[in-house]
């Protein structure tokens, strides 16, 4: 059945040319001529829309086409100019079949042998050798007359003219040779049936306009229904960049480990980032040459439980001696670790047992090369338990980095001043037959837990580099690749 709301607009044109017309006796030339497209024209036709209103028949058709190897020969075939002179001689009434060698050699120059070869191979040919007086000898000149035919095919084929039945045995040969290649075209005759050309298409409004809708025409108009199966242009959606395939990667580790996320801020006081892990007011990472302060706001608040900041004063004072200040732990600064955000987590279970990890961007004073930018990002770790060791720890490791297939990992003691044991962790990467820093753990100590109210508790706890995991994942060689603005998707 005909739909006239449904037909997109080349179906709607083809219909009416179609209607101008009785007898169509090649639908591909109809199509060439009109500019339509045979393929989505023959699939309209077959569809079957069209069956009470036109007849058709179906005709297929052989066609011929060069092939490279035919192409290469530039429209001369092997054997034939020399087939054309050795025949024009014995028209020319030559005593006997043939020719002078030297004087074809010298009318087909380089050309010659090829041709000569050619008609040698049919044996239509030879050379006679009389005294130095080469005769190219002509043995089979019905051969000959083969080639001249074969090179008027062959010439028609280039030309895309029509053949006749004659030209069957140069046909074969041609294809034998691998000069052509034959192809079976489908092709139509319509019939118009009177249907048809008194069917009205009437007007199918396909976009609705504003005047449409103001006009209140729209009302009256025929709609062209939405076709909801109809094929969109592709679109280039965005996608993730390689950090954040990473970072999701990373999430779903810990939370199929049964870890909970947790986040902290950008901007801490030096309390949370320096005092409250146990790290000396007087510490060197303290220096502005590592860490950024803030100008604004310069300070921010202590947090609001004054036994915590108590404690800490205390612990700090009893092993570091000296005076410990509020002044110096108010100073704002960007975090330097998201250590933070684990102290933060600790003091809040205040004993309790958890497993939680972040990954979130941390900021150092660095001086920033290919590896080394003044921003950066930790995958956090910590986990709060009975019995928890340094076995414990390297279990936890070692199943995370196995997990985005790192085999092998080694541990090297360090120092911390907030872990006891602290250990450094080393990955194996094949590619460079290397082992590469990849992060730094421990067991917190108590001088940081007792004051967050967490001394009962063994807490094990790792800060690795999101992007180093990255690099060695993906294979990226420089950290401008992977962030800021040149990155590639
Ligand atoms: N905060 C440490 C990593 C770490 C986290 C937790 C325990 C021990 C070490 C760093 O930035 O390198």
């Amino acid at each position: 059945m005909l739909d006239l709301l449904q037909l997109t607009g080349k179906q709607r044109q083809f219909i009416e040319l179609l209607q101008r017309q009785h007898v169509v006796e090649s639908l591909r030339s109809l199509c060439v001529q009109a500019g339509f497209d045979f393929n989505f024209i023959n699939g309209f036709l077959l569809s079957g829309a069209l069956n009470s209103y036109v007849q058709w028949q179906e005709h297929t058709q052989r066609t011929w086409a060069l092939t490279a190897k035919g192409e290469d020969l530039t429209g001369v075939l092997p054997g034939s100019l020399l087939a054309d002179k050795l025949l024009q001689g014995q028209r020319d009434g030559g005593a006997s079949p043939g020719g002078n060698r030297a004087l074809l050699q010298a009318e087909l120059g380089a050309a010659f042998s090829l041709h000569y070869g050619a008609l040698r191979r049919e044996q239509a040919v030879d050379l006679i050798d009389g005294d130095g007086e080469g005769t190219v000898a002509v043995l089979k000149s019905s051969v000959l007359g083969a080639f001249q035919q074969r090179q008027g095919v062959f010439e028609a084929i280039a030309a895309g003219k029509s053949l006749d039945a004659s030209a069957s045995s140069s046909l074969e040969w041609l294809q034998q040779q691998g000069y052509i290649v034959s192809r079976v075209e489908t092709d139509y005759s319509l019939t118009v049936l009177p249907a048809l050309q008194t069917l009205d298409l009437g007007d199918v409004v396909t976009t609705l306009t504003s005047e449409l809708i103001l006009s209140g025409q729209w009302r009256q108009a025929d709609l062209k229904p939405y076709d909801i199966q109809a094929e969109v242009p592709d679109v280039a959606y965005g996608r993730p960049t390689i950090l954040t395939q990473c970072i999701q990667r990373i999430r779903d580790i810990f939370l199929n480990m049964g870890f909970d996320e947790m986040s902290g801020y950008m901007v801490e006081s030096a309390f949370w980032n320096f005092d409250a892990l146990f790290t000396p007011q007087d510490h060197p990472a303290r220096e502005v040459q590592d860490t950024f302060y803030l100008a604004n706001p310069q300070t921010l608040p202590l947090p609001d439980d004054p036994v915590l900041v108590q404690r800490v004063k205390q612990v700090h004072e009893a092993n570091y001696g000296g005076q410990w200040t509020e002044a110096e732990a108010s100073r704002a600064i960007l975090r330097a670790h998201t250590t933070t955000s684990t102290a933060r987590r600790l003091h809040q279970l205040q004993g309790k047992d958890g497993k939680y990890f972040s990954i979130d961007r941390v900021f150092r004073n660095e001086t920033v090369d290919r590896t080394h930018l003044a921003e950066f990002h930790q995958i956090e770790g910590v986990v709060v338990g009975e019995l928890l060791s340094v076995r414990t720890l390297m279990g936890y490791l070692t199943y995370f980095y196995e997990r985005l297939g790192f085999k092998d990992l080694k541990f090297k003691p360090t120092y911390n001043p907030y872990t006891e044991p602290s250990l450094e962790v080393f990955a194996y990467h094949p590619p460079s037959d290397r082992y590469i820093e990849v992060g730094n753990s421990g067991l917190f100590r108590q001088e940081m837990l007792a004051p967050l109210g967490c001394g009962e508790k063994a807490t094990v706890a790792w800060g690795l580099g999101l992007e180093r995991i990255a690099m060695l994942l993906y294979g990226v060689e420089k950290l401008s690749d992977l962030i800021g603005p040149d990155i590639q998707l």
